[in-house]
């Protein structure tokens, strides 16, 4: 059990303010804010007037931002030392976890939770403690995972921040409740992150696709409700014994609330309506909470009395009689979208922060005693925070104590009875108990393994990278690869295999990549591909009309990639049948079989190619991408132009050249030293060796 921490935080007089001359009314006094009603003030002392001057509200923190000069001032690194640093504890341990801040239009919660380029908010130094604390375990055998997410809720639809979507119908992602992990964001993207860089990335591109608007107190207000998620996954393999946990962490920045202004537009009005009927909800989500809260330990507190009076074990009547007559109260958690994805935030499964902001100014008297209200009675709300541990590994500890437990049984046994027989019998149920459990145990601890390992694993072995950028994501890889090209309009996602290396080269790329990777994954530098019944297993496995058992195999040595189809197996490269060894270059379709299309990726090859390409910059016919030869869109089966490709394309450069040189419209020497260049370029796709495929063809 752990209450909702809350924190307040006053900012400095705005402009606006400043010109009004407002007064600052509010005080902070360590935990206690209070606040004093100017309007009493002015009068005299009255006995009927039982207003009270001064109000006072004690909080978990209570943070002055008013005055820099001012010895209390309470800076970004301040607030992030408090707040941050806990959620980043919990995250840590594997708690979710949830900062939100709340208050009035412009009194500071974008600038709490994220900030200014000058003066960086709590979001991104969350995000920063995430990775420098794997800086700091990069010794330990710790492996985290960080995916994050960025929805916005405006006119309670639900946006994904962090996608382009339909410019006409940009709200429609959908909320629903899963049985178990509770209310999500259906087709929401998530995108893995490893480095802050990306993090602040992708909060930038979020930030700039908010919705803001000016309102009479704030020019830049935001009209929605934030939040930011990171998924934070840790896994640890200690003593062979795994370990791991998850949080999800919720930052959230809520939409201001503002009086109703009758001069404003009906979209505006309708806009208002919103933002408040989500706030008045979440208060009153904050409200029933913390009575239930309050009830719950009120009744907690007579059992304990009861119990201690009453030594009859029947205690469970007392609660009975109690609960029974103050029923728990319905809490509205879907009467809005806000309090539906908050859902586990309050009075769940998280840990949770709230930060209230408010004005110093005498202007925002009603709003700040109202924030702190509302900041008061969320005080009280208990939540049930959990480590999120996995499944898998949950059952292994839980097997591994009961290992231990049945070793001691057996001890125990040994020492106390001397009767060999009777023992022997109860020795061995208890060995064949500890030796399943122990076999149990290992087949766990290889599935987690590996399913841990598969995902980092591959990005890292094959250097793979994943790459967002304004709508597409480019999956980059540095080795050698075939890219399936799927004719099944039903297939989804993209399949790429990775050719095996020879070792030597293998192990050359780790040290330049100073990477560690299996290389025994990779000790071939030749990778099969065939069906799943011949008799050598096939790296590659294809079904499908024309696949023999083994198809073909593709040798990768030193960089220097062919295909050699088996006899009698149908292979094509750029469109020609292949019937012995051919080298495959950069971009080069492969056809296997009937209907087996790949691209071939050779991405050091690409590299030079696109040095090569910058050079001659300047050249009409080259300024063209690299693979404009490649019509994938056509039949290339049908067609033989695609065959010449990059050689011919320098052929047709170098004719160009030549031509132009003849009309007089160039510089003769500019020209040579253009030809110059394409004919070296000719020979090194000539140099692509004997068995090129480009060679033998234009011979
Ligand atoms: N602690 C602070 N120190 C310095 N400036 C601040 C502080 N808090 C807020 N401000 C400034 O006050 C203005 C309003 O702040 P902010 O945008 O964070 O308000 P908000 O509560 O998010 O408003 P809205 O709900 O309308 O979006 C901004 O110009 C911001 O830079």
């Amino acid at each position: 059990m752990a209450n909702v921490k809350v924190a307040v935080r006053v900012r400095p007089l705005s402009k606006r303010e400043n010109a009004e001359e407002g007064r600052i009314i509010v005080e902070v006094d360590n935990k206690m804010a209070k606040v004093r009603n100017i309007k009493v003030d002015n009068r005299l002392d009255g006995p009927w007037d039982s207003r009270e001057k001064i109000v006072a509200f004690s909080f978990d923190y209570c943070y002055w931002s008013v005055d820099p000069e001012d010895p209390k001032y309470a800076s970004q690194e301040v607030v992030f030392q408090d707040l941050g640093t806990s959620v980043l504890s919990g995250a840590f341990k594997g708690y979710n976890i949830c900062l939100f801040a709340y208050g009035q239009t412009g009194s500071g919660k974008t600038y709490t939770m994220m900030g200014t380029p000058a003066s960086i908010g709590l979001t991104p130094r969350i995000c920063e403690g995430l990775f420098s604390r794997e800086d700091d375990y990069s010794e330990q055998p710790a492996s985290c995972r960080v995916e994050v997410s960025f929805l916005e809720i405006y006119n309670e639809r639900v946006r994904d921040l962090l996608k382009q979507s339909d410019h006409k119908k940009p709200y429609t992602l959908r909320v629903r409740e899963h049985p178990e992990t509770g209310p999500y964001v259906q087709g929401l993207s998530q995108h893995l992150v490893t480095d802050y860089k990306q993090v602040v990335g992708l909060l930038e591109e979020g930030i700039a696709k908010r919705i803001t608007a000016a309102t009479h107190i704030h020019d830049a207000s935001s009209r929605s409700h934030a939040i930011f998620t990171i998924h934070y996954t840790q896994a640890i393999l200690e003593n062979n014994l795994p370990s791991e946990i998850a949080s999800k962490i919720n930052l959230v920045d809520l939409a201001g609330s503002e009086r109703a202004d009758p001069s404003y537009c009906k979209d505006r009005i309708t806009e208002g309506a919103n933002i408040n009927k989500s706030l008045v909800t979440l208060g009153i989500v904050i409200s029933t909470l913390a009575q239930n809260s309050q009830m719950f330990s009120s009744c907690q507190s007579i059992n304990s009395i009861t119990s201690e009076g009453d030594s009859s074990p029947v205690g469970s009547h007392t609660t009975g009689s109690v609960s029974g007559t103050r029923r728990q109260a319905y809490i509205p958690y879907r009467d809005s979208i806000l309090t539906w994805l908050l859902k586990d935030s309050l009075g769940g499964n998280s840990k949770t922060i709230m930060v209230a902001t408010i004005s110093p100014a005498s202007s925002s008297y009603n709003e700040t005693m109202s924030t702190l209200r509302y900041a008061s009675n969320a005080k009280n709300i208990i939540n049930k925070p959990r480590v999120n541990e996995d499944a898998n590994v949950k059952l292994i500890r839980e097997l591994r104590e009961e290992i231990d437990r049945l070793k001691t049984m057996l001890i125990s046994f040994e020492l106390r009875n001397s009767s060999p027989s009777w023992s022997d019998d109860r020795d061995g149920n208890l060995t064949e108990l500890v030796l399943q459990n122990e076999m149990k145990i290992d087949q766990l601890t290889k599935d987690w393994t590996s399913k841990w390992t598969d995902r980092k694993a591959i990005m890292e072995e094959y250097s793979v990278d994943i790459n967002k950028e304004k709508v597409g994501v480019t999956i980059d890889s540095n080795l050698p690869h075939l890219m399936a090209m799927d004719d099944d309009i039903l297939s989804t996602g993209v399949v790429l295999y990775h050719l095996r290396m020879l070792p030597f080269l293998f192990f050359v790329l780790c040290i330049f990549r100073l990477c560690f990777l299996h290389l025994n994954t990779k000790k071939e530098g030749t990778t099969k591909i065939g069906r799943i019944d011949s008799d050598q297993e096939q790296d590659i496995v294809l079904q499908g009309q024309w696949i023999e058992r083994e198809h073909c195999i593709i040798s990768n040595n030193c960089g220097i990639v062919t295909l050699q189809p088996v006899q009698g197996a149908h292979c094509t490269v750029n469109g020609q049948e292949v019937t012995t060894a051919c080298r495959l270059s950069q971009g080069a379709l492969v056809v296997l079989g009937k209907v087996h299309k790949f691209r071939f990726n050779h991405p050091a090859e690409a590299a030079i190619l696109r040095q090569r390409r910058s050079i001659s910059e300047g050249s009409p016919i080259l300024s063209h991408g690299a693979l404009d030869w490649l019509n994938l869109d056509r039949d290339f089966i049908s067609s033989s132009t695609y065959i010449f490709s990059p050689l011919e394309k320098e052929r047709q450069v170098i004719t160009a050249l030549g031509s132009t040189a003849w009309r007089g419209g160039e510089q003769p020497s500019v020209v040579k030293e253009q030809v110059r260049d394409h004919l070296e370029k000719l020979d090194v796709y000539k140099s692509m060796g004997p068995n090129g495929m480009h060679l033998r063809v234009l011979r």
